[in-house]
């Protein structure tokens, strides 16, 4: 008898709702254990003004008990589109252990506090290439790239970086969140997490696969 978050997850005589947090931190172990690099990857999607899906991969920071969250330049696209269109899911694919979780839900901006600290963390080099980089808009050359880096870094000398002021994170707050294990012959196990609101319990519903 073993009696993983998973096992409980995909048993169909045991109907107790989890914690899908949690759900997810075993996974996530998981992945951290397998994966060459970036099992904190995960794709992003957003929407633009004319309702067109746009998506990418963002690295997952600070995750807590109200989301998930990751750190941007708010003048890139998803910038842009996740302040006009505070709305977002998220998928994250770990092909060494065949699992995928998705999620669901609006996305709140984090405090300056958050951000701070997470800018602080980062290397001297990715900080002054984040504020040095006007992310998503157009870049004549990389020669471009490389003066404004060059001069920044000339202006700052020995000062502590600060963060600048377009640079800060996103909390995606899941009102859904999917598990989907492979299964033999595509007959996977999908299970799907929701609630009405941050303040409701989750609901868990087995899907076909
Ligand atoms: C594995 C991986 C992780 C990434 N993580 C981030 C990230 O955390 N934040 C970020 O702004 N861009 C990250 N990028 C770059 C984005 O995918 C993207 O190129 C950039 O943010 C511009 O996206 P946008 O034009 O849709 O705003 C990452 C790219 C990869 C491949
Ligand atoms: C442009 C950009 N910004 C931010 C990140 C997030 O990583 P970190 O905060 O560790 O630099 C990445 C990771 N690839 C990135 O490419």
């Amino acid at each position: 008898m073993s009696n993983t978050l998973t096992d409980k997850l995909f048993d169909d005589n045991d109907p107790a709702v989890l914690d899908p947090f949690a759900i997810f931190e075993e996974w996530f172990a998981m992945a951290h254990q397998s994966e060459p690099n970036d099992a904190h990857a995960m794709a992003l999607a957003s929407v633009d003004d004319g309702g067109m899906p746009d998506v990418r991969m963002v690295l997952l920071n600070a995750r807590d008990t109200r989301g998930f969250s990751f750190f941007t330049n708010f003048g890139s696209a998803k910038g842009v589109e996740l302040l006009a269109h505070p709305k977002a899911a998220m998928v994250m694919h770990w092909k060494s252990i065949r699992r995928q979780i998705r999620m669901r839900g609006p996305v709140e901006v984090v405090t300056p506090a958050e951000a701070d600290a997470y800018f602080a963390s980062r290397p001297r080099g990715s900080q002054i290439a984040s504020a040095a980089s006007k992310q998503s808009r157009p870049l004549a050359n990389r020669e471009r790239l490389a003066a404004d880096v060059a001069a920044l870094t000339a202006q700052i000398g020995d000062a502590d970086m600060v963060r600048p002021e377009h640079w800060s994170g996103f909390r995606l707050v899941p009102l859904e969140i999917e598990f989907w294990k492979d299964g033999e012959f595509r007959l996977h196990d999908r299970v799907r997490y929701t609630r009405e609101g941050t303040d409701m319990p989750w609901s868990a519903q087995r899907l076909y696969p």
